[in-house]
């Protein structure tokens, strides 16, 4: 049982502290390990997704006892299961199913127990599978990730926490915004005015503070994060913001049709998290369209620039065109008053009344444009200056006050509906959590029910006799497979055999390009499934279980006698005790036929002798049948001839206690069938007749 890091042999000093600071401690970094938390281990520098799953499997191995080489004996067997994990892989909706799929792999016959709580686990999986809609499921299945816990965001500087003691300075400092410490109440009032927003001990309540500074009196040191920075509350959410929706939107699917499904989640928890998640946008800000007030007072905002850019425009056209048309007309006594020097204020009174007409209109029109408050329309006091100047400009200190204003409400009104959604949200953090890792754990089962809804594939019955039958049997890697029935030794499917029906060892004869790799490909694709727990690409199969899983591959053409030296300590492995399972295509071709042959039949009969399983596609069963007097059924897949495409008829079904012929003569039929005029096929084909 791993108990330290360090218990994985792969693991040197140097992988160790690289874990300890990725997951901040031993036992983190120990439980994601053996959790199987593929995506967080390959994030570890120099850690590729290969590596972590290899280090998994090796701790897991370690931990249970048993590895994926315990059963899978030769490199064949452990490429065939590389190629079924690839496939299934394929149906993942998640990168973390993708990997996860990695983590299932045969078992020897020892783990029964295992195999048959898998089945159990995985065929309920495939039952709820069956009742889902992929086209409604997988779109929000893609976008769920893993939850991102690392959250962080930038101190909010324009609102401060005030502290008049030690204690609450410390319990302050423990949130994202300003901390000042205070000696006395007045400088309280000092502070908060470089603030928007303060929050001060309940101490200090009492104390008026200049209007233009939203106040809240806390008690410092039992506030909470949704009370003074209820951003950072949300940041977690707005963060796993795309994971989070797609997951509730499964669950909910996932639901109409399994009512159980993940019990310990609420229904009512689900809705009150869709709710607050679908006020926040990505940034943790408020979603537009919530709040009328606050979608106000951003479009005047927005639009103050321009508006008043247009006014003083308009204002300009006016007043130079009512300045045009001016006169003054002095006369009389005026005429004494103005050698006096008192002309401008005559010319002033003229031009003043036409500026504050204009401005007055330039200031109607621009608080009936924005539809602003009577609170805002006081800041248009300040726009335009008492002295009549020209060209008429909005004084920009003016236009900045209502600016600040309308900032300081939106920030405030926000605040007030932030707080409201983060303090619901604060308490569903963990449901959030539990419902994106349930619905990811989803998916790796569901993956898997992907596959087998795709291959119709079979869970098989597990039985205690040595043999495996099947019928109906489809190699998941042919195009359009022909099914096949099979059987070899004990199974129910036997039934039929006649002679050697039990036979264990058998020599699968048969024509060219019949099927014989393909079936012993079936076979092998049968027995890694079904002692993965999974179900098996046969509509019936039953099966014994075994200990090794031994397959050995087409060898190409005469072996050196370093390569044959080498296969044969190869097969030296199938010798002993243990109950297993061996294949082997076209052993013949290591070396010349009759001393082949020779080795073939020694093979088997070590095979036989140890109640081992094993099924050797030859053309030499004559002879290896010559060599041996061990009982060994010899089974064929026949050509019948030649269609009128000149393609083989092949019975895919192997036939038993049956030596079906290799037929190359039907292949040089073929030949010569197809170019007419050329001699030498006719040749060679009378050499059959
Ligand atoms: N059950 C089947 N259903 C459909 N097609 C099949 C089936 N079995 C084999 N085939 C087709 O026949 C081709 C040849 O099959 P396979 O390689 O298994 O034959 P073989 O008997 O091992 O031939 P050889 O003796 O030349 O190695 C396959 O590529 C596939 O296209």
């Amino acid at each position: 049982m791993i108990k330290s890091l360090r218990d994985i042999p792969r693991i040197g000093e140097k992988t160790f502290r690289r874990f300890i600071e990725h997951f901040g401690g031993e036992k983190q970094a120990l439980e994601s390990i053996l959790n199987g938390d593929i995506a967080a281990i390959s994030e570890m520098e120099g850690m590729t997704e290969k590596s972590a799953i290899s280090l998994v499997l090796e701790a897991r191995a370690q931990n249970e006892g048993v590895g994926i080489r315990d059963f899978l004996k030769t490199d064949v067997a452990y490429e065939m299961y590389e190629r079924i994990n690839a496939l299934i892989s394929g149906f993942a909706h998640t990168d973390y199913a993708k990997s996860k799929i990695n983590l299932y792999f045969p078992y020897p016959a020892r783990k029964k127990d295992m195999i048959i709580k898998l089945q159990k686990e995985i065929g309920g999986i495939i039952r709820m599978a069956g009742k889902l809609d992929d086209n409604e499921l997988s779109g929000f299945l893609s976008g769920v990730r893993p939850i991102k816990t690392n959250v962080t965001i930038p101190v909010i500087r324009d609102r401060a926490i005030i502290a008049t003691t030690q204690e609450e300075f410390e319990a302050a400092r423990n949130f994202p915004v300003s901390v000042q410490l205070v000696s006395e109440p007045g400088e309280a009032i000092d502070v908060a005015r470089g603030y928007s927003h303060v929050f001060i001990g309940t101490s200090l309540a009492g104390i008026d503070f200049p209007e233009d500074i939203d106040v809240d009196f806390i008690d410092i040191k039992r506030t909470e994060t949704w009370q003074v920075a209820p951003e950072k509350e949300l940041a977690f959410f707005a963060k796993n913001l795309g994971s989070i929706t797609s997951a509730i939107s499964v669950f909910r699917i996932i639901r109409k049709h399994e009512p159980d499904f993940c019990a310990k989640i609420k229904d009512d928890e689900i809705e009150r998290l869709a709710l607050g998640t679908s006020k926040i946008s990505g940034d943790s800000d408020l979603k537009g369209g919530l709040d009328n007030e606050i979608d106000r007072l951003i479009s005047v905002y927005g639009r103050l620039n321009d508006t008043i850019a247009a006014a003083e425009k308009k204002a300009n056209a006016e007043f130079g065109s009512l300045i045009e048309k001016s006169s003054v007309t002095v006369k009389g006594f005026d005429l004494l008053t103005a050698i006096d020097g008192s002309a401008n204020s005559l010319f002033e009174k003229e031009i003043r009344e036409k500026y504050n007409t204009v401005t007055a209109s330039a200031l109607c029109t621009i608080s009936n444009e924005l539809g602003m408050s009577p609170k805002e329309v006081q800041y248009l006091d300040n726009f335009f200056s008492d002295e009549v100047s020209h060209p008429i400009r909005v004084n920009p200190r003016g236009a900045e006050g209502l600016k600040n204003h309308l900032l300081r409400s939106i920030a405030s009104r926000k605040l007030v509906l932030l707080r409201e959604n983060a303090r619901e949200l604060s308490k569903l953090k963990e449901t959030a959590s539990v419902i994106v890792r349930e619905v990811l754990d989803f998916d790796v089962g569901y993956t898997i029910g992907c596959f087998a809804r795709k291959f119709s594939l079979g869970m098989p019955a597990i039985h205690d006799k040595s043999g495996i039958g099947l019928a109906g049997g489809t190699n998941i890697f042919l195009e359009s497979p022909v099914p096949i029935d099979y059987s070899v030794g004990a199974s129910r499917f036997n039934a039929g055999i006649g002679k050697l029906k039990d036979a264990c060892v058998i020599l699968l004869s048969g024509v060219n390009s019949g099927g014989k790799t393909s079936t012993l490909d079936l076979l092998a694709q049968i027995i890694i499934l079904a002692h993965m727990g999974f179900p098996v690409p046969a509509k019936q199969c039953e099966l014994g279980l075994v200990e090794e899983f031994f397959y050995f591959g087409k060898s190409r053409g005469t072996m050196d006698a370093g390569a044959f030296e080498s296969t044969i300590r190869d097969f030296s492995a199938i010798a002993g005790k243990k109950n297993k399972l061996v294949l082997a295509d076209e052993l013949e071709s290591i070396t010349e036929p009759g001393a082949s042959a020779k080795i073939i039949s020694g093979i088997l009969e070590e095979l036989d002798d140890n109640n081992g399983m094993g099924v050797f596609v030859s053309h030499l069963a004559e002879s290896i049948l010559k060599d041996t007097t061990c009982d060994i059924r010899v089974d064929g897949i026949e050509a019948k001839g030649l269609d009128e495409h000149l393609n083989l008829i092949v019975d895919r079904n192997p036939r038993y206690n049956y030596l079906a012929r290799s037929t190359p003569e039907l292949i040089v039929e073929r030949l010569a069938r197809k170019n007419k005029d050329s001699e030498f096929y006719n040749r060679l084909l009378k050499k059959f007749k």
